[in-house]
Order: C-alpha cells, then structure tokens, then sequence
C-alpha cells in the first residue's frame, strides 16, 4: 500500500497494514454494525425498551469504551509524535484539559443556553471527523482525498447522530436537551421550541438528506475516476478531478496500475468498493438513527461506534498492540488499552463529582445524574476533540 511521506506519523505508518486492519475492522468497526445493524431491524419490527431502560448503554460508558477513550489523550499524543515521552504529552494533554475544559465548564455555569448549543456543534465536529480515520486508515476507502470530500464527509457522518433524532423524535430530544440544562437553569428557554418545530425539523432534514446525497453522489464520481485512473495504468495528474489527492496527503490510495489485495472486509480492491462501504454505512446510521430511540441510539453509537473507533486507533499505532492485532490477537490490545485508561478514567470521574457538587441545582434521580455526566463528558470532550484534531493533522487524516 502507498503511503507518501506526508500521511506518516513520525515514525511507522499512519495506516495500518493489511493484518492489523483487518483485525481492526474485526475489533473496532464490526461491533458498531452489528450493534445498529440489530437494533435498527428490532425497533423497525416494532420492538419496545422501557425509557429508563434506555439510559443504559450511556450509564455503562462512564466505564467502558466511552468515558475511557479520551482518558489516553496523552498516549495519543506520544505515539502520534514518538520524540515526546509520555510525561512531556501528559503535561501538555493536562493543561490543555485544564484550560480548555476548565473554560468550557465555566461557560455551563455563566452562558449555559450558549454551552449546550455548542455541545451539539461540537459533536457534530469531533464524532464526524472521528469517522474519517477508521474510513480511511482502516476500512481503506480511496475517494476521500480531498479536503472537500473529507469536510463534507464529517458534516454528514456528525450531523446524523444529532440531526437525525432531532427530526425523528423531537419532544425525546427536548427532553434530553432541558435535562442538560436543568441542573444550570430554572426553566428551559422558549427557542429550543422552535428548534423542534416542525418548519424547523423540516428544513433540518431537507438540508441533512441534501447534503448526504450530494457528498455520497461526489464521492461516487471520485470512486469511478479513481477505478479508471487505475485500471488505464496511468498517473493522472488532473488536478480538476477529486480523484486526484490534493497537495499529495491522501493517506490511502490505490496506485495508479497496481491493484492491491482486499482483505475480506476491509481494504476494498477497487474505490468503488469503498465508496459503497462508506455509502452503506451512512445509510445505515440514517436508519439507525431514524428507528432507534435516540436516548438508546446516542448511548450505543457513543460506546460501540465513536468510541471502539478511537479505540483502535490508538491500538494500531502501538508497537505491541499492533503485532498483536496482527497475528490476530485482541485480547491483549484490549487489557493494555483498558490499563492505560484506567488511571485517568478515575481523574475524569472527578470531574463528574465535581459537576455534580457545584452545579446550582442537585440533580435527584439516576436519569438527572446521567445528564450531569453528560455535561461532563461535554466539558472533557473540548480538548479531546482539540487533541484528536491535532493527531489528524500529523498523521494525515485531517481536511
Ligand atoms: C444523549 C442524547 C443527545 C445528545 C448527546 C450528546 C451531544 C452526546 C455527546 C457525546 C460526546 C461528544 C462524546 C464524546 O465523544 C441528543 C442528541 C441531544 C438527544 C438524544 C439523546
Ligand atoms: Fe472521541
């Protein structure tokens, strides 16, 4: 696989190899599949789970997957650019906590209608341009090269999981976003009203279905070209065509005239094989999204899409991990990846007590507890997303 020099992390490869994504697919994109895959079929079938019920996937991510996998921000960090020891990323990942979320925090408490307003805008950003390194570095698509390809395909994979259940289950997402507020604000303000009005869901979800179908029709038209760029044998240097990366950072690609091995599932010998994963995937977050209760949605996706991503990312680009994950090993990678968090897991579970005692009204039952973490999960996931960006950008998979 062809890898230039821009789209490699300091030292080893930013894209995984063939093995190692392989096993990766297995480990970190597969569940996530599977996961909306039967969840979206059962909820279609007319399958019901009690509401406190619902809370469940997103009570189980204060421990696993979800909350764990900004706790190895500094990992990221020191892996990403091998010359800083982990104490050196630990000090910089802390103050960037710090000032970061501890800006962000203060912001809940002054401007709280400002703060949950800029907690969607910046899931929409850190869970779109999340998906764009397991597209690229593990399931191995070729029609993101381009800056706009990969803008457009985070706007669309961000937007989904916020916009989508705003449009579906708009009393359901009021309901979450008063309970954010509650704990800051006596009465939820009068817009969010409007926000789920149905002019307001409805231009939503003209502009979402757009955007979608213009990015997956654009991808489609780079796909094709890349196929045939390919199969001609030729080095295009056409830069009026997506197919052609732009300044030369695509961090994947099919040479021009050597086809490559596919790998089962990942690594799709031709673009248009990739793009059809891509597009496959889309749809099945729009349906997922669409037919699953958003509480339950949100959770699943959060722990067994985000986050299992991020996972396996951080485990390809660890020497031991890596091997591992090559030979076919998970187990191995999943219990460092679980001793690494542990330790700052714990630290940002007192950010979450700490929320808990300062906010000015004390939240009384399990569902305003979890909404409690979720501004917690909210304020930590500023400078995670702050720090992912940055290791996107050095490995090449930024836009
Ligand atoms: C729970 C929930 C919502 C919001 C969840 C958010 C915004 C979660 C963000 C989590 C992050 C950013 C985790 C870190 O990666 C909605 C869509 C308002 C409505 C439905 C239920
Ligand atoms: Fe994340």
């Amino acid at each position: 696989m062809a890898v230039d020099s821009a789209s490699v992390a300091t030292d080893g490869e930013a894209v995984p190899t063939s093995p190692t994504a392989r096993t990766l697919a297995y480990l970190a994109v597969v569940p996530g599949w599977i996961a909306a895959g039967v969840l979206t079929i059962a909820f279609s079938l007319g399958v019901t789970v009690p509401p406190r019920y619902r809370w469940i996937p997103l009570a189980v991510s204060v421990l696993v997957i979800g909350f764990p996998h900004g706790a190895v921000d500094h990992l990221l960090v020191a892996r990403v650019r091998t010359g800083t020891g982990r104490t050196r990323a630990l000090t910089r990942v802390g103050i960037g906590y710090a000032v970061l979320g501890g800006g962000y925090a203060l912001a809940w408490f002054l401007v709280p209608r400002v703060a949950v307003v800029a907690f969607l805008l910046l899931t929409v950003v850190h869970w779109g341009t999340g998906d764009l390194y397991p597209l690229i570095g593990i399931v191995g698509v070729d029609h993101l090269g381009s800056s706009t390809a990969r803008i457009a395909t985070a706007a669309v994979r961000g937007a989904v999981p916020i916009l989508v259940p705003l449009v579906a289950f708009p009393d359901r997402f009021l309901a979450v976003v008063s309970l954010l507020l509650d704990p800051f604000l006596e009465t939820s303000p009068a817009w969010l009203d409007a926000l789920v009005g149905v002019r307001a869901r409805a231009a939503i979800a003209v502009a979402v279905g757009v955007v979608i179908l213009v990015t997956l029709a654009c991808g489609a038209r780079s796909a094709v070209a890349a196929d045939s760029a390919s199969r001609s044998d030729t080095v295009t240097t056409d830069t009026t065509t997506d197919a052609a990366p732009p300044n030369g950072t695509t961090a994947t690609g099919t040479d021009a005239g050597s086809p490559r091995p596919s790998d089962a599932i990942v690594r799709p010998r031709t673009a248009v094989g990739g793009w059809l994963l891509d597009a496959s995937e889309t749809l099945l977050l729009c349906a997922f999204f669409l037919a699953v209760p958003p509480v339950l949605a949100v959770g699943t996706y959060f722990c067994l899409w985000h986050s299992l991503r991020h996972v396996g990312r951080l485990l390809a680009l660890d020497e031991r991990s890596s091997a591992d994950l090559a030979a076919g090993r998970i187990g191995r990678p999943l219990w460092r990846f679980a001793r690494d968090a542990a330790p700052l897991t714990a630290g940002g579970l007192l950010v979450v007590v700490g929320l808990f005692l300062a906010v000015p009204r004390r939240p009384g039952t399990p569902v305003e507890s979890i909404a409690v973490y979720l501004v917690a999960i909210a304020v930590l996931t500023l400078p995670h997303t702050a720090i992912v960006a940055w290791a996107d950008r050095q490995q090449g998979f930024g836009w």
